[in-house]
């Protein structure tokens, strides 16, 4: 069934509750020449592709992970060995930089401010993006929440794939990464949830007590939240209410991702429009105003 024909079905006004889709719906399902070429490179002498990229910003705990999760099985790829993964998924926490000795000392305490952008290598992650829509092969670091490190021995293969998701805090906060992304989606879960999600899950599998956590959260989480990151909802084309509670949203993505794949190399360089070219504050925008979040 095509994006236009499930509007249909839905309605609009339903459409609306399920997920909010910015400027119009268009925007999903219109073929718009991409305004920058899709570049071919050559690997070994073997032609390889410019993934679709799409970023998956959202607050602590909203749900980004489990989103690109689900998205990933539905379509069928958790399954598939990593070479063969056609769509494929990266966290932006494998880009914190490396903290000084003072930093990590204040870190152990609670003191360090994970959340603010200072925190992120992101030379190194618009590198890697970079690298990943040349069609290489790329190896991504495994952060380890409890040193508040970069795994020295861990890290990830990244083969050439068709979409790749890359999820975090802060991925639409870099204008020049921002830029890259083809399609920006902001994962909508109200903080008191978000809240009661973090504490267990940063207590089960990140090492901490609870006054640590609720610590945290006060000093740095919710104020960096509210200063770094809520204002970036702005820049996304798709708006996931309640993340992955909201089936009908996620079904939707993935129709538009399994639409994409079926495209022959040619069409997907004309779908690969550019989403970019239609984000309040890009270049292409200067001077128009953005949408208030
Ligand atoms: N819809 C949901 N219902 C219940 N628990 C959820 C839901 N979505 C995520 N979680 C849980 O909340 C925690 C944070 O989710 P996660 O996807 O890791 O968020 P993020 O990547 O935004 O930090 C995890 O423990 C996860 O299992
Ligand atoms: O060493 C660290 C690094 C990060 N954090 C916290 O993690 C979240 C980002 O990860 P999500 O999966 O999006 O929640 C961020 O809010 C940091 O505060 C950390 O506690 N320690």
């Amino acid at each position: 069934m095509s994006m236009s024909l499930i509007l249909r079905r839905v309605g609009v006004g339903s459409f609306h509750r399920i997920l909010s889709v910015k400027y119009n719906f268009k925007f999903l399902y219109t073929h718009k020449m991409s305004e920058k070429p899709v570049e071919y490179t050559h690997t070994n002498g073997i032609e390889s592709k410019t993934p679709f990229l799409i970023g998956v910003a959202g607050g602590t705990a909203s749900g980004k992970s489990t989103v690109c999760q689900r998205i990933m099985e539905k379509l069928g790829q958790q399954q598939k060995e990593h070479t063969e993964r056609r769509v494929v998924c990266i966290s932006q926490d494998s880009f914190y930089r490396t903290l000084t000795t003072a930093e990590r000392m204040r870190a152990e305490r609670g003191q360090f401010n994970f959340d603010h952008p200072d925190a992120f290598d992101d030379k190194k992650l618009l590198a890697v993006l970079k690298d990943i829509l040349a069609g290489k092969k790329v190896e991504v670091p495994e952060y380890d929440y409890i040193s508040n490190s970069i795994h020295p021995h861990h890290s990830h293969t990244i083969y050439p794939a068709d979409v790749v998701l890359i999820e975090g805090i802060l991925v639409f906060y870099f204008p020049e990464v921002r830029e890259l992304f083809h399609m920006k989606l902001f994962v909508d879960t109200d903080s008191d949830t978000r809240l009661a999600r973090r504490v267990p899950r940063d207590i089960m599998e990140r090492g901490r007590d609870l006054e640590q956590v609720l610590n945290q959260y006060m000093n740095f989480v919710k104020p960096a939240f509210e200063e770094f990151c809520l204002p970036t909802k702005k820049f996304a084309d798709v708006i996931i209410p309640r993340g992955a509670d909201n089936v009908v949203a996620i079904d939707l993505i993935v129709q538009h991702i399994s639409e994409y794949l079926k495209r022959s190399p040619a069409e997907k360089s004309q779908l690969q429009y550019i989403g970019a070219s239609s984000t309040p504050g890009s270049p292409q925008r200067a001077g128009q105003a953005g949408r208030p979040h």
